[in-house]
């Protein structure tokens, strides 16, 4: 783990509370609206003119991540951005959130300060305020649940039911990297437990690797879309996979969708290892996951608002229910997409 034997302080030296009091007084607030954080029976938060966004996920060892290849400090970050891309999904600004930590004793106080590292690093990159959260001993390995709270004006607030025919179908970033860098990840692993001496081969994956262990929320669309004056009609994020989101869009705005494959945005790495792993780019693209780039309509009139931004592809188009959600291959196939989310059970 992440100190050397002679650098170990146990928990059960430092008790809950000594934990808690060491992380309090690391946490730095960025938001008037957090009126008191840490150290009562709850938090408080001030009373606003604006609508409250509140979203919660929980990160499991081993359903979430494999701590034999995932540093703290990236988990600790990770869990904080997967929350804080819920709240920019909503077309909300995240202002505070909770943590709360299920630890065995296998874990020291600079383990935590490792994972804590992370969640401050993210705290001050989305300028979030930690504003509490519980902290257990767990005996299933390490449990990580972040809830993420944020604002917006109503009018700005968009959900994933607003999507009409005729809509434009957008997405950020890039798609399936944060996919192959989870196959590349598991492939190390078991190089590695066969034949400890082997040397890890991932160079020239720095990007799609970065993509699962640090992957970032795209609040910066948030801002984007007040500056550019567009309202997105429906809009989520992308943490099951595009074909999944897609579905979810589709079910709640009770529409159809028409995708096409040569419009989805990769980068020449998540090809590169696509290609190595014969995987076709299309399925890593669609059923991948973890990409946590946001999927968004918009009237076709907003196109000459966003047809600039080197954030946004669009690749697609709203259709009617009675049409379903389709994919056009490159070679002009028509594909019903189906929802191939994570499936956790
Ligand atoms: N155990 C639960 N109890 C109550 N609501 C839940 C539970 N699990 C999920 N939800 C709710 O179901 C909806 C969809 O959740 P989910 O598929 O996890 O969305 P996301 O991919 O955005 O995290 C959300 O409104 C979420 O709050
Ligand atoms: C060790 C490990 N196994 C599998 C995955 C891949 N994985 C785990 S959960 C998940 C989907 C998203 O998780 P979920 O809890 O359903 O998130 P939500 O949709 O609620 O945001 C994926 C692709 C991973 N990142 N690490
Ligand atoms: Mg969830």
């Amino acid at each position: 783990m992440a100190e050397n034997r002679q650098n170990r302080t146990e928990l059960k030296d430092l008790g809950e509370f000594g934990l808690i009091n060491h992380l309090k007084q690391q946490v730095t607030l960025y938001n008037p609206s957090t009126r008191y954080g840490i150290g009562d029976d709850a938090a408080v938060l001030s009373e606003s003119e604006e609508e409250t966004v509140v979203s919660t996920d929980l990160l499991l060892e081993g359903v979430h991540f494999d701590l034999t290849y995932t540093p703290l400090k990236h988990l600790g970050f990770k869990a904080v951005a997967v929350n804080v891309s819920d709240v920019a999904a909503m077309n909300a600004i995240p202002q505070q959130i909770t943590v709360s930590i299920g630890l065995s004793n296998r874990f020291s106080k600079e383990a935590i300060d490792e994972l804590y590292a992370g969640i401050y690093a993210a705290c001050e990159a989305y300028k979030v305020d930690l504003v509490g959260g519980d902290t257990t001993s767990s005996r299933a390995g390490l449990v990580i649940s972040v809830t993420a709270i944020g604002r917006a004006k109503k009018e700005d607030v968009v959900y994933r039911n607003g999507a009409q025919p005729g809509d434009l179908l957008c997405v950020t970033g890039d798609l399936g990297g944060a996919y192959m860098g989870l196959q590349l990840l598991e492939r190390e692993k078991q190089v590695f437990l066969s034949n400890p001496e082997a040397q890890p081969e991932l160079t020239g994956f720095d990007y799609v690797i970065g993509r699962q262990l640090k992957p970032e929320a795209r609040t910066d669309m948030v801002h984007e879309f007040k500056e550019s004056g567009v309202r997105p009609t429906s809009m989520i994020d992308i943490s099951d996979g595009l074909a999944s989101e897609i579905m979810h869009l589709c079910t709640n705005s009770e529409v159809g969708a028409v995708v096409y494959e040569e419009k989805l945005p990769i980068d020449e790495e998540t090809l590169k290892a696509a290609s190595d792993f014969k995987i076709p780019s299309a399925t890593i693209m669609m059923n991948g996951g973890e990409d946590y780039e946001l999927l968004f309509t918009i009237k076709q009139d907003d196109f000459e608002k966003l047809k600039n931004n080197p954030n946004v592809s669009f690749i697609g188009y709203i259709a009617d229910k009675e049409s379903g959600a389709k994919m056009v291959s490159k070679g002009g196939q028509v594909i019903a997409i189906e929802a191939q989310g994570w499936v956790h059970f």
